[in-house]
């Protein structure tokens, strides 16, 4: 198995993007979705990337690539954001056709994620297989939830056995440094696997990222 990629979702601020980037993170995660406490606007990410692109070149560390978090995002939003982003990230209603039309239409790559409880909601990821070109998989949010995610709830991982398809996927939910080592490990012999994402588990408070919790993931990961 190749090295599992790392996405670090939620970045609301420039020391996190860049503590993360430093210590490997191959995804930074942007949530546009104003009732996350994970909340950013285009121009404070704008800044944010500013002064990580600027630690990149001094210090010379690899940009990671950089992902928006959507949830049925109206196309004039789309737009401001697209030209900061690698790529979107879709937890809305979009269809796979939408997925496609605006991943052409904005020049980004698209990661759709796929709600998971169990082996039937990973078939219906079939569905995306040509419109994304990365799958997240992630737990349903609970009962009550007022957001598609980030609330560090996690499904049973051997539900991934069954995808067969050819689209890489990502592993989401209620990953933590304390777990990440045994869910990189449950998918090592799945050929579509490329790596993990997590957002509550390196927090100290909802929408507060922890600098040591960020980087202790990151090495928990990459080990
Ligand atoms: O993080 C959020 O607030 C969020 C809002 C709307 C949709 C998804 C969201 N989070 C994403 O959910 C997964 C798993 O998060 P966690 O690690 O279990 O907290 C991840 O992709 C988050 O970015």
């Amino acid at each position: 198995m190749s090295d599992p990629l790392v996405k670090i979702c939620g970045v609301k601020d420039a020391e996190t993007a860049i503590g993360a980037a430093r210590a490997g993170a191959d995804f930074l995660g942007f949530v546009f979705f104003r009732k996350s406490p994970r909340f950013v606007s285009a121009e404070a990410a704008e800044e944010i990337i500013l002064d990580l692109k600027q630690a990149s070149f001094d210090e010379g560390f690899a940009m990671p690539r950089l992902v928006g978090l959507f949830v049925d995002t109206g196309e004039k939003e789309l737009s401001v954001a697209a030209p900061l982003l690698s790529h979107f990230q879709f937890h809305g209603h979009e269809s796979a056709e939408r997925c496609e039309e605006l991943g052409a239409e904005f020049g980004v790559e698209v990661i759709r994620a796929i709600p998971v409880t169990g082996p039937d909601d990973v078939a219906a990821a079939k569905e995306f297989a040509e419109a994304a070109d990365i799958l997240l998989f992630d737990a349903k949010p609970p009962p009550g939830a007022v957001r598609p995610g980030g609330y560090g709830a996690s499904f049973d991982w051997s539900a991934l056995a069954s995808y067969d398809g050819e689209t890489p996927y990502l592993l989401a939910g209620g990953l933590a440094p304390e777990n990440v080592a045994d869910a990189i490990a449950s998918q090592k012999d799945r050929p579509a696997f490329l790596g993990v994402d997590v957002s509550s588990g390196v927090e100290s408070a909802p929408g507060v990222k922890d600098a040591e919790r960020v980087k202790a993931f990151l090495a928990a990961a990459k080990k």
